[in-house]
């Protein structure tokens, strides 16, 4: 061997990868007790197969898939025991995403992108080289999951028709395929396809195993006999304990048959096994106890031995994340996409907007500056109320748009982070990012179109200042809605907290009550109400000059200069970003 094959060898050898798993236990503490799930076994998956799980429905197949994959750890809610290691080591679920992908059950995919733009994302986040390698996997991918077709189809959802189950299933797994991970997991990959495709999808996780050595592990209901045939190694659960683990094909024939469980020719083998294990039937209850004993007099040694040879060396990950900088720049690309093809919500924003500030010129159509008329109180009264609408109104707009943006992306957010598709970190400043831009125009458009029906202060520099004021004010308000939406998973929940949270600071404004006349016990609330900043920045951009006597900046109590007000609006809008960046770090969850 040359030195070129001998490493090539090496490395190969070294992303060979065998899961063993010795003396595992599961259970939950329910209402009713501790419910036993996984009752302490023993396993191999070994590299380069294709191993299938099965069992009856409850039998603890998701819940072994879930251990392995680290997806379960252990809380108080639960007891977990048993040494699960790769090639002879521990691992956590950090480091089992740079080696290893999971398929869970659920498709959680962005509905608003294609299918090429989903595999085409993961591909981005997770593989290192140039594009053209990017794009080849990206090619091959789609190719062998023959999704040619819907390739430009948005994936879809609820309210928008998309790809079919099948097509999103298979995305689901080019999501993670496309990667070329070391190992990967699925769990129950033919749900939602007919027989055929299922058949080329567990020929694509066969030839994968076999020709990249990869571990390949399934969990699989009701399998046609061309795919049982395809299965290099099988188990069988029930309650959560093997009744066979080993080889497919002849060899479980045999061993069951030897046991007096001969499967009928021409029948299927699957279904067979799984008739034997259902525990609907009493025979098969009797039954049991006879398969246990069977496994642990004949089986349990050979696994063991399996266990010892296994495996043990090092592992090279192949599975890095891409530079904090590339994270941020995919994440903003796919946030800008997302938006663009939901144009109806700008539009309907410009929409909204254009009609209100027409609307508000309308009712407030060139109000008086005072130059006529220096006492009239109602005039000056007309103005800030004016000016404590907008003060009010613009950050109610923003945030509870926000609002909503972190809830309804949960469930993706999580997938994709814990598949470590990318930090935290570039994920919620690349959203802040293209929201804040994308919201930049609004207020501009709003402005220009009130400001002069209105009849506010006729001075550039005040005109340019109030956009200031109204930019930052909108920007205080996505902040704000991240929090909220940061603090509640449920969307209408977060949406319904928002408005109690925020609505008891309108009487802090300075405008419903003056500041100078709270009680002393409940006025420091008017220094953590945005409204406040903002009628006060407001009110003294507009009567810095003004012919009203007095003067309503010194009428309406208003302490601080219009730079100052900003200042802390901008305080706030970070104090409220810290907040939100926390409570999403905090609602990182492992999803099972
Ligand atoms: N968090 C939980 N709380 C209560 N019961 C649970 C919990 N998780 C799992 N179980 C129970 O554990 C058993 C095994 O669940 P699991 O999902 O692993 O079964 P399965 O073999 O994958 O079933 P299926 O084929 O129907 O998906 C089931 O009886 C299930 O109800």
């Amino acid at each position: 061997m040359n030195k070129t094959h001998s490493e090539e060898y090496i490395n190969n050898n070294q992303n060979q990868l065998d899961f063993t798993f010795q003396n595992l236990k599961y259970s939950i503490k329910t209402r009713e007790g501790t419910k036993e799930i996984i009752k302490g076994i023993d396993g191999i998956f070994p590299n380069s197969q294709v191993t299938a799980i099965l069992g009856s429905s409850g039998a603890g197949k998701t819940t072994l898939l879930n251990i392995i994959t680290k997806r379960i750890t252990k809380l108080s809610s639960n007891e977990l025991e048993g040494q699960v290691l790769v090639n002879g080591q521990p691992y956590t679920s950090e480091s089992f995403s740079s080696f290893a992908n999971y398929v869970m059950q659920d498709d959680i995919l962005t509905e608003t992108m294609t299918v090429r733009e989903c595999i085409t994302f993961a591909a981005n986040m997770k593989v290192r080289g140039g594009q053209k390698k990017r794009n080849d996997l990206v090619n091959d991918m789609i190719k062998q999951l023959k999704l040619e077709k819907c390739q430009n189809t948005q994936i879809g959802g609820q309210f928008v028709k998309g790809i079919s189950g099948g097509e999103r299933k298979r995305t689901s797994i080019g999501f993670e395929l496309v990667c070329d991970p070391q190992s990967i997991f699925l769990d129950e990959p033919t749900s939602g396809l007919d027989s055929f495709n299922a058949y080329i999808l567990i020929d694509m996780l066969r030839k994968f195993a076999h020709e990249k050595k990869r571990t390949v592990v399934f969990t699989i209901h009701q399998p046609s006999s061309e795919i049982w045939n395809m299965f290099d190694r099988i188990m069988l659960l029930v309650n959560g304990k093997f009744i066979y683990q080993g080889s497919g094909g002849n060899q479980i024939q045999k061993y069951f048959s030897g046991q007096g469980f001969e499967c009928p020719i021409f029948s299927n083998p699957a279904d067979y096994y799984m008739s034997l294990m259902s525990q609907d039937k009493q025979i098969n209850v009797i039954n049991t106890p006879l398969y246990f004993k069977n496994y642990d007099e004949i089986i349990k040694d050979s696994v063991q031995y399996q266990i010892n040879f296994s495996n043990k060396q090092e592992i090279i990950p192949n599975q890095k994340f891409i530079p904090i900088y590339m994270q941020f720049y995919y994440i903003v690309v796919r946030t800008i996409q997302i938006q663009i093809r939901s144009p109806i919500l700008f539009k309907a924003k410009l929409g909204q907007v254009t009609i209100l500030a027409v609307f508000l010129g309308l009712i407030y159509y060139q109000l008086p500056n005072g130059e006529n008329d220096p006492y009239n109180i109602v005039d000056a009264r007309n103005k800030n109320g004016f000016l404590f609408f907008l003060a009010t109104g613009a950050f109610m707009e923003s945030m509870n748009a926000a609002t909503l943006s972190f809830p309804t992306e949960r469930q993706v957010f999580l997938r994709e982070e814990n598949s470590k598709l990318y930090k935290i970190f570039p994920y919620f400043f690349g959203k802040l990012l293209v929201d804040l831009v994308s919201d930049f125009i609004i207020p501009i458009i709003f402005c220009c179109i009130v400001y002069w029906m209105v009849g506010l202060r006729n001075n550039l520099e005040a005109f340019l200042f109030f956009n200031l004021i109204m930019i930052i004010l909108q920007f205080t308000g996505i902040a704000a809605g991240y929090f909220e939406g940061c603090l509640f998973k449920d969307p209408n929940l977060a949406y319904g907290v928002a408005q109690l949270i925020t609505l008891p600071l309108f009487p802090f404004s300075g405008f419903y009550k003056n500041s100078g006349d709270l009680a002393s016990w409940i006025s420091w609330v008017q220094y953590i109400s945005p409204f406040n900043y903002a009628y006060q920045a407001f009110v003294r951009n507009e009567y810095e000059q003004t012919y009203f006597i007095p003067n309503p900046i010194e009428a309406e109590n208003i302490q601080f200069t219009k730079w100052e007000a900003v200042g802390y609006l901008c305080l706030m809008f970070l104090g409220y970003l810290i907040l939100a960046f926390f409570f999403l770090k905090r609602s990182l969850k492992t999803l099972q």
